[in-house]
């Protein structure tokens, strides 16, 4: 499963929740995109996930399920990346959530296509971060700690910078960056143009690119191109 995500330095991720029509779907999916990722932190069901991934199976990309509901687990996915929030409140939404899901699901679960994502949330006024309860308030090192506690004592494959709905702080990401060894580090949140995409992916391995795909679809397009080129 590593072999698949090592190479990505872009994703779309769409939301069950949200409207988009075949057009839009068509730009996105051929957009030239490393990956899509299905996922959000509200409004996500059983069945919007089935509609929009049987959409996106028209289409070669490779397709992943950020999985946030234990109700909305769907065959047929890529991969399933399962979100761990270290810095929550409540450890349900680090491994509780988890610990039902293991149980629910037992010897039907793919193992080898899970992966397993360090969430560190830092947008205090994110749905995410109302969600989880998380202690967004982190300096630099304070993140970068959280991200070796993934990294190096809990061998993360993944550690995910969630700003999700605003531009974060690049010296924070950059900082993250810098203490990793083994994860790869995606960055989300507020990417919305050319600009942004190029700022954050100096400094982190794979930029998620996720509101901007409903608000302005134009400028969501040429952040992979201005990745990429
Ligand atoms: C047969 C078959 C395929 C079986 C499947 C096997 C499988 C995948 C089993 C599951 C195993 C497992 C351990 C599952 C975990 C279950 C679970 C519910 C875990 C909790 C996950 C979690 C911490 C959720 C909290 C929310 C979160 C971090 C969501 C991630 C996505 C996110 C932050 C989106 C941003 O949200 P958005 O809506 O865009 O927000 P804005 O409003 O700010 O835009
Ligand atoms: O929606 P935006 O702000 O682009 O964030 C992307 C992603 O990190 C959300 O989980
Ligand atoms: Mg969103």
């Amino acid at each position: 499963m590593m072999q698949m995500i090592m190479p990505w330095r872009h994703v779309f991720k769409l939301d069950p929740d949200k409207e988009i029509s075949d057009e839009a779907l068509d730009a996105v999916c051929m957009s030239g995109t490393d990956a899509v990722m299905v996922g959000g932190s509200s409004g996500v069901t059983f069945d919007n996930t089935v509609e929009l991934l049987s959409r996106i199976r028209r289409y070669e990309v490779p397709c992943v399920l950020e999985v946030s509901d234990l109700e909305a687990i769907v065959p047929g996915f890529d991969l399933y990346m399962i979100p761990m929030v270290l810095n929550a409140s409540d450890s349900a939404w680090l491994v509780g959530h988890h610990q039902r899901a293991v149980e629910e699901y037992g010897y039907m679960i793919p193992w080898e296509l899970l992966v397993p994502e360090g969430y560190i949330v830092l947008n205090a006024d994110s749905t995410v971060a109302r969600l989880t309860g998380a202690q967004t308030e982190l300096d630099a090192a304070g993140a970068a700690a959280y991200a070796q506690v993934a990294d190096k004592l809990m061998s993360l494959p993944v550690v995910y910078v969630e700003y999700s709905g605003t531009f974060g702080d690049m010296e924070t990401v950059r900082h993250i960056h810098r203490s990793l060894n083994g994860a790869k580090l995606f960055y989300g949140g507020g990417i919305k143009d050319a600009d942004s995409a190029r700022q954050a992916a100096d400094v982190c391995d794979t930029i998620v690119v996720g509101n901007a795909v409903y608000e302005d679809l134009k400028q969501a397009l040429l952040t992979v191109k201005a990745i990429k080129e």
